[in-house]
């Protein structure tokens, strides 16, 4: 895929929170089909090329327009079932998750804003230094490989919990911005952010981009 809507601006957290917000939420359904489809087929490269035994994944509001990580999680069920996958919890009145193993009989239960995410009683709570892979949800990423969410900073207080080797890879709908005006000193940056476009890669923080067809 090609993309036509780079945008080469730098703006506040709020502001970027608001604009993505809109962009999402006019992607048109067919639109929407296809971004997702090549995020997944991206993402699944990506996964297969670093051979992780853990995944840890946001599950989608899919009526909100998020990432349909649920393309992701079903193949891997389906082709790579060693693979242990891992999903969040909210805390309710907390800015912390907690983890569960998901499998296609764990049971999913909607949070206060509809998140889908595992029942925790029934659930098996999961070791978050075993987690070689997170796939993180974002509203909007820069070419420095930061991002900016929802404002809870529940990915930035769970990302230090994490082993220093775990991946970070974004998946995002969109193109980088050319910069988040006011990051603070808890801003973890992502390793890798998967587009439709391209794969963006700030490992040893080197800022590149590999080219479309890497995972
Ligand atoms: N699918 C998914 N799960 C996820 C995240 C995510 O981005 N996507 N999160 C990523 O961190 C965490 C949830 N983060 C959230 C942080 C703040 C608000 C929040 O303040 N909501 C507003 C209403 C927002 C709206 O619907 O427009 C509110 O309660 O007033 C919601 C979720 C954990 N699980
Ligand atoms: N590890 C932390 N310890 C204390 N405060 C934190 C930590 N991480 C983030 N915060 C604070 O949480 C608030 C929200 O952070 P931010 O705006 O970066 O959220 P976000 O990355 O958009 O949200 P999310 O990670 O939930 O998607 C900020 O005030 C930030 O300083």
């Amino acid at each position: 895929m090609c993309s036509t809507e780079n945008y080469y601006y730098s703006m506040t957290k709020e502001l970027l929170r608001k604009e993505f917000l809109l962009r999402r939420s006019v992607l048109k359904t067919e639109e929407l089909h296809v971004r997702n489809r090549v995020i997944a087929e991206r993402a699944l490269l990506h996964i297969s090329s670093f051979s992780p035994t853990s995944i840890h994944t946001f599950l989608p509001q899919v009526d909100k327009h998020e990432i349909n990580t649920m393309l992701i999680i079903g193949e891997i069920w389906r082709s790579l079932p060693n693979i242990q996958i891992i999903a969040p919890r909210v805390i309710p009145g907390t800015p912390t998750m907690e983890h569960f193993v998901i499998t296609p009989e764990t049971i999913l239960v909607e949070n206060k804003w509809g998140i889908p995410e595992p029942e925790p009683i029934t659930s098996q709570i999961s070791d978050i230094q075993e987690i070689d892979m997170i796939l993180v949800p974002l509203l909007a990423f820069d070419i420095n490989g930061f991002r900016v969410g929802y404002g809870g900073g529940f990915y930035d207080r769970f990302f230090p919990q994490c082993k220093s080797s775990a991946i970070k890879t974004g998946l995002s709908f969109f193109d980088p911005v050319q910069e988040i005006e006011n990051l603070d000193k808890f801003d973890v940056a992502l390793d890798y952010c998967i587009t439709p476009y391209q794969t963006f890669h700030w490992r040893h923080s080197i800022a590149s981009q590999l080219s479309g067809d890497q995972p």
